[in-house]
């Protein structure tokens, strides 16, 4: 299990490096295995990746037949309101990458049925023992990922693999999220964190800071933090890794 800092200029480059590398192995895995989990997440950073990864993605080798989408955490608020983390990478991906409904994971919406701890357990059902071959996470000015949010009932541990998030610090206040163990279900984490708001939670949460969610989150074989000068600005010389 390692852990590896890539440091970028700027965030266009980040989403360049990660959009590529992405697709690089996501059709590396297709080679060797029948279906690849992938994991999503929602954010600014992420949707800009999505687009150049949908641009990438045309006319290359990923088999949108083997590749299932899962997400890492969603906004509980209708279906198409446009603030779902699972509408804006479907709408960002589906440019160019047909995958079918059926092998796209999506969270619930809310509907006025079941709330959102009633939807988590849905998930949690859906998602069975299915690890994730990579999954994407983005990091908050707070330190939260996914929905776990810290020093707030999100971040308590927990027997669940999927939770229902309310009260959430960051809008909208309802949502869900797959818990910390459920994320490191995943062969390989990749971070992805651009602009200097970031900074003191990517280097607490590089440091091992228990107070910051992102600490506790890594990869079975392989964490990748992709930073931009900005996200990296605040850690230490020893995380200077050349790209
Ligand atoms: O629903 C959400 O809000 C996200 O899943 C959240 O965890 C996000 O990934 C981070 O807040 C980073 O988002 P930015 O890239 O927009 O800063």
């Amino acid at each position: 299990m390692y852990t590896r800092v890539v440091r970028l200029d700027d965030a266009l480059d980040v989403s360049i490096v990660v959009a590529t590398r992405l697709l690089d192995r996501l059709i590396e895995l297709q080679r060797s295995q029948p279906i690849v989990h992938l994991c999503l997440t929602g954010g600014d950073a992420a949707n800009a990746m999505y687009e150049i990864f949908a641009e990438l993605a045309k006319d290359s080798e990923l088999d949108a037949s083997k590749l299932q989408l899962w997400w890492g955490d969603e906004r509980f608020v209708p279906a198409t309101d446009p603030a779902r983390n699972s509408l804006q990478a479907v709408s960002r991906l589906a440019r160019t990458v047909s995958i079918k409904s059926a092998d796209t994971h999506m969270m619930a919406a809310k509907d006025g049925r079941k709330d959102s701890h009633e939807s988590a357990a849905e998930y949690e059902a859906e998602l069975g023992d299915t690890a994730f071959d990579i999954t994407l996470l983005g990091i908050g000015v707070d330190g939260h990922v996914a929905s776990i949010f810290p020093a707030h009932p999100s971040s308590e541990p927990t027997s669940r693999a999927v939770i229902g998030v309310t009260d959430s610090p960051k809008e909208p206040s309802e949502r869900i999220s797959l818990t910390l163990p459920t994320l490191n279900r995943s062969e390989e984490v990749w971070f992805i964190a651009t602009g200097e708001g970031k900074a003191e939670a990517v280097a607490h949460s590089l440091a091992g800071d228990p107070a910051f969610p992102g600490a506790a989150v890594h990869g079975r074989v392989a964490t990748f933090w992709y930073l931009d000068e900005g996200a990296a600005s605040e850690l230490p010389a020893q995380f200077t890794c050349p790209f």
